[in-house]
């Protein structure tokens, strides 16, 4: 399987980031990928107050050309996330995976919202425009099925774990790290993620100084066994890798992390479908 992951540049006109999406896909359409990424609020610069301001219904015209350019190329495409609006009115960071023609097979609205407040450092609060989702999200694709979360999502390993129990192989991590989480969490998050679920996983992020939001950059793809195949650094850009699914299967046979768990012992319960 071939994967981009796209690290683009978050320009305040919503439009032109997806113009910009497009001229992705045009240049990589000779490599043959299967599957595109692209980072948190890819659309929107990352801050509270816009949330409302770029927010669409499902369906609306960005989910639309999102659905037209998967089509176009055949590709499954993570379209990164935007703020939705719902009929009460209530926004949320959304992700949506289209097939390769052009069908919506995932949806996950961002459960764990960016509430923080690091002394000297950084304060932000999502709360304050977002609500919260309530599902885990996994879907199926000709490649297996697949989890799918929003950045702070990740931090709790719970949610992988669950994601994991339910079949996912690969999990995609759209996200948006800064310049104090960024040095001290990203890789080490991303790798404890993989090697405790022996999993592949994605965290695609927006590019450094984005609008506003300044991203810590540096998308990554990490194997089962926990090592990085392949990091960008903070530019604009991409990187294409191809992932041996089998490998996922030889991992967990030959270091039986999973099996190995002592469920007459502890146990992850699922409250929620
Ligand atoms: N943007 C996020 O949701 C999370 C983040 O930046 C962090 O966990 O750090």
């Amino acid at each position: 399987m071939r994967i981009a992951q796209l690290q683009t540049h978050t320009y305040q006109e919503k439009k032109k980031n997806i113009e910009e999406l497009g001229k992705y896909l045009e240049r990589i359409q000779n490599e043959k990928v299967d599957l595109v990424t692209v980072g948190e609020m890819f659309t929107c610069p990352y801050n509270t107050r816009n949330f409302p301001v770029y927010a669409e219904p499902e369906g609306g015209e960005s989910w639309k050309e999102f659905s037209r350019l998967a089509a176009k190329y055949q590709i499954y495409l993570s379209a990164g996330t935007i703020p939705e609006v719902d009929e009460e009115g209530r926004i949320y960071n959304t992700a949506y995976v289209f097939d390769r023609s052009g069908k919506q097979i995932g949806k996950h609205r961002k459960m764990h919202l960016f509430d923080i407040n690091i002394e000297g450092g950084l304060r932000f609060k999502e709360s304050d425009t977002l609500s919260a989702g309530d599902e885990c999200t996994v879907f199926d694709t000709e490649f297996g099925k697949m989890g799918l979360c929003i950045c702070f999502d990740f931090r709790f390993p719970e949610l992988s774990r669950l994601m994991v129990q339910r079949g996912a192989g690969i999990i995609l991590v759209p996200a948006a790290f800064n310049m104090i989480t960024g040095p001290a969490h990203w890789d080490i998050m991303f790798q404890s993620r993989a090697l405790d679920n022996q999993c592949y996983v994605m965290g695609t992020s927006a590019a450094r100084e984005s609008s506003g939001y300044i991203a810590w950059g540096h998308t990554l793809l990490v194997s089962p066994w926990g090592n990085i195949i392949q990091e960008m650094d903070e530019k604009e850009g991409y990187i294409i890798n191809d992932i041996d699914l089998d490998y996922i299967d030889k991992v967990r046979r030959e270091l039986p992390l999973l099996a190995g768990r002592r469920e007459d012992i502890y146990r992850l319960q699922e409250l929620k479908n």
